[in-house]
């Protein structure tokens, strides 16, 4: 069953004179449960169909489908409260808040968006550091952490609400290469404890690699997907 359906979809930014199509008449679907990488050179509409499937932008034309909801039809204040219960984000540059520990940067979502009591935010939060490696680190600030254990903790807060989809735009695009190798192992891992959905953008062949299914975008446009045994196939 697909999670996420992006049903003819176009993307047009208006740049004064020029008009730039993000993404054109884009039709995919992921499935509920996939590994799956975004692809493509720069500019190729990665970053936007993240935002779209993520309910943080809106398409120009067509509609974007997660769990069996239409998200492009909600407005804001549905949008925030459908990110929150569903939807979990990790990106290239961590966003940790500096001043929280590693435990308290896990619970914010809990607290700020889910609005969870204390006693139940707890055992969720160390149910999630453990998952990710990172239990004995939990007071520490992310100023004392290398990059990949920052990825680890943004890991641990993108899942500690249990989202249906987690969405990375370049996850790994700050780490060394075999610290993002690990950083990917790291969320199939997490897929394959909790179920969650993984979608993410990279340029990295070695993280593409890992991928299950591939999504290929160029100059807005879906070019075709590959699965596992890397045929592509013409969207
Ligand atoms: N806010 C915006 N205003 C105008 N044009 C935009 C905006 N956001 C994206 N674009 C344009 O849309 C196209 C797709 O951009 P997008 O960021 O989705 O690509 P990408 O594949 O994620 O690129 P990269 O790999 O460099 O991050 C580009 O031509 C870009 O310049």
């Amino acid at each position: 069953m697909a999670l996420v359906s992006l049903e003819g979809v176009t993307r047009t930014y208006d740049l004064g004179e020029v008009r730039v199509n993000a993404l054109s008449d884009v039709s995919l679907e992921v499935e509920k449960g996939a590994f799956a990488a975004l692809v493509g050179p720069s500019g190729s509409g990665k970053t936007t169909a993240l935002n779209l499937m993520g309910c943080l932008d809106k398409p120009s034309q067509g509609r974007v489908m997660v769990s069996g909801q239409d998200i492009s039809a909600l407005d804001r204040k549905q949008g925030a409260l459908f990110r929150g219960e569903k939807l979990g984000f990790v990106f290239q540059d961590f966003n940790l808040l500096p001043v929280l520990t590693v435990f308290e940067n896990v619970e914010y979502p809990l607290l700020m968006i889910l609005d969870m009591p204390r006693d139940k935010r707890g055992p969720l939060v160390e149910r999630v550091l453990e998952a990710v490696g990172m239990s004995n680190q939990s007071h520490k600030y992310p100023a004392q952490l290398s990059g990949g254990q920052k990825q680890r903790v943004a890991v641990a807060r993108a899942l500690v609400g249990k989202p249906e989809l987690v969405l990375a735009d370049e996850p790994t695009a700050n780490l060394d290469g075999k610290t993002a190798q690990k950083v990917i192992e790291l969320m199939k891992q997490m897929r394959d404890a909790f179920g969650t959905t993984f979608v993410f953008s990279t340029h990295d062949q070695r993280v593409m690699d890992q991928a299950e299914v591939l999504f290929y975008l160029e100059d807005g446009i879906f070019v075709g997907h590959s699965g596992r045994k890397g045929q592509v196939e013409n969207a």
